[in-house]
């Protein structure tokens, strides 16, 4: 079984609006809301391909059983903690007139340690597990030690670790050597501590990070596709076709779930990487938070173009 872990999920509401105003009414001419959260995206687009993965983390509130109907209903199964604080709503605000968008993210709940604990133990007591995706920021309360403590677990368990995170999170739980990161550019530079831009760059940066003791990095790079560096072996390249794009919000969660799924099924990491370029590929064609279709990710795949990198 793959299971998703997402500390911090959101209700991710988007508004349409003609335009935003100063001092006037703008009125709301349509309103979506979808079940949210980095690891929570994996979990849905994992459905969306034909699937299952189990979703985990910390829901609350009113919120928080909203956001697990959502799920319930597009047919996730949902396995999460309950906590005393709210599950966080995000805005996003898109201008029909101008095509600008806007993300409001909230902090959302703080969490006890009483609950982490909880949420540590019911990971230790899940059966069957195959794949773990830990994704996203953490809730206030949430120490950044804690993705190299749940990492430790699931590694532990036996499971191939996915791990997609920014900043110290990210770089503590390297000590705990998840199998994979999905960083992006920015992420990558920030764990590297230089800016990164040609893909001689990124290559090099990953060859530091596979010392370090994790497997694969693949970097996501928006048009550009994604990399995946192979601490064995040469990198792999994948780029999609030009399509028309609408909002790229969640792509890098739909990369890592095809990634995810593909490799959870036994494909080669081509086949892995290219079902994330897909994926990711699909959903920056979808308005809002709305995440890849699987009609789109099929007509995508074959045209995706996976080729090794010549290793330098
Ligand atoms: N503008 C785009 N055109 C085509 N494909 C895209 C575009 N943006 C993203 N993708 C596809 O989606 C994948 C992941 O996107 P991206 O690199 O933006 O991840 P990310 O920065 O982690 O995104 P996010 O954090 O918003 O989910 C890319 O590697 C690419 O395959
Ligand atoms: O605040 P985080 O945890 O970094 O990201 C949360 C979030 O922006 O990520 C997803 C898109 O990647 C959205 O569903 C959600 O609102």
């Amino acid at each position: 079984m793959i299971y998703t872990v997402t500390l911090n999920p959101a209700l991710d509401r988007t508004l349409v609006v003609d335009r935003l105003m100063e001092d006037d009414t703008v009125r709301v001419r349509e309103e979506t809301c979808y079940a949210g959260g980095k690891g929570i995206d994996v979990s849905r687009v994992i459905r969306e391909l034909g699937g299952h993965s189990v979703a985990l983390g910390f829901v609350g509130g009113y919120g928080g059983s909203h956001l697990e109907g959502l799920l319930i209903n597009a047919g996730v199964l949902t396995d999460f903690v309950r906590i005393g604080g709210e599950t966080r709503t995000n805005i996003i605000v898109k201008e029909a007139e101008t095509g600008r968008q806007f993300v409001l993210s909230a902090a959302g709940p703080e969490v006890r340690a009483a609950e982490i604990g909880a949420l540590y133990h019911h990971i230790l007591g899940l059966p069957d597990m195959d794949h773990m995706v830990l994704s996203g920021s953490l809730p206030r309360g949430v120490s950044p030690s804690v993705y190299g403590q749940l990492v430790l677990a699931a590694r532990r368990k036996g499971a191939f670790v996915v791990l997609d995170a920014d900043g110290e999170a990210l770089r503590e739980a390297l000590n705990y050597r998840p199998h994979c990161i999905k960083p992006n550019r920015h992420e990558l530079s920030r764990l590297v501590d230089r800016d990164l831009s040609s893909q001689e760059e990124i290559v090099a940066a990953c060859r530091d990070i596979h010392r370090s003791g994790v497997p694969f990095v693949l970097v996501s790079r928006g048009k550009e596709g994604l990399i995946l560096s192979c601490a064995e072996g040469p990198a792999i390249r994948a780029v999609g076709p030009p399509v028309q794009v609408d909002s790229t919000v969640g792509a890098g969660d739909s990369a890592v779930a095809g990634f995810v799924l593909a490799h959870w099924r036994g494909q080669g990491l081509e086949e892995c990487i290219r079902l994330a370029c897909a994926a990711g590929t699909a959903t920056a064609m979808t308005p809002g938070t709305e995440l890849c279709h699987r009609r789109t990710v099929e007509e995508i795949l074959p045209q995706v173009v996976v080729e090794m990198l010549p290793e330098g």
